[in-house]
């Protein structure tokens, strides 16, 4: 059975990175999608503003929506303090298995949690099942018509606070237009925008940041 790309980009992160070092499974990734294979993870440059949020929020409990190969699992988990930690969602199985080995040789699996499900069905058990008090900080990098109800859920189960950090991939490409609508005339939320480029090309993309403020 020929191999998913998914399973070519881990293959060439096992045979060329470096085990238990993060910023060399980063670099090997982005070397592989921007030269041979494209793939949608954040990448290098949308990375460098992710890191700066995360950086800046510096969260003890920190929400991934759509793990992907575990790239941006990774990146965030590289930057969090002692004790704190990232729950990370996918959907997608074969996504999953290859994103549990991700962070596995990258070394970060103490501070990931990655939950296989989708964001609907996990969001709501975050509080009894996954012993969340509230989120300091949420990366929303998976389906785009997901990124305004599962923000309206974060809310409704009380999973925000005074100060949480949402950030959003991919609001320009491939575009998340309702949400941007939604959350920009949100009174409980302070918005930011980051242009920048869709990972490995020369497309416009933006990333958008929003504040709860309770
Ligand atoms: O960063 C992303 C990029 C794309 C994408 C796919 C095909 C394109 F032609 C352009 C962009 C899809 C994503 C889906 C989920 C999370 N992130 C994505
Ligand atoms: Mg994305």
């Amino acid at each position: 059975m020929n191999q998913s790309k998914e399973q070519r980009i881990l293959n060439f992160v096992l045979q060329n990175a470096v085990r238990g070092d993060p910023c060399s499974v980063l670099d090997t990734i982005d070397k592989y999608c921007s030269q041979k294979e494209w793939a949608m993870n954040v990448g290098n440059e949308k990375g460098l503003i992710l890191d700066k949020t995360v950086e800046e929020a510096n969260p003890s409990v920190a929400l991934e929506l759509g793990t992907y190969c575990g790239y941006s699992a990774v990146r965030i988990a590289r930057l969090l303090k002692a004790g704190a930690h990232l729950l990370t969602v996918e959907f997608n199985p074969e996504f999953a298995a290859i994103a549990k080995q991700m962070i596995e040789f990258a070394g970060v699996q103490d501070k990931v949690k990655l939950l296989e499900g989708p964001s609907e069905e996990i969001i709501p058990q975050l509080k009894k099942k996954y012993e969340v008090d509230t989120l300091d900080f949420v990366f929303l990098d998976h389906w785009k018509d997901r990124y305004t109800p599962d923000t309206i859920l974060l809310q409704e189960c009380n999973l925000l606070r005074k100060g949480s950090v949402l950030l959003a991939d991919n609001v320009i490409v491939p575009g998340a237009p309702e949400f941007l609508n939604y959350i920009r005339n949100n009174p409980h939320f302070q918005c930011t925008n980051y242009p920048s480029h869709l990972e490995y090309m020369k497309v416009e993309d933006a990333m958008e940041k929003a504040v709860f403020l309770g």
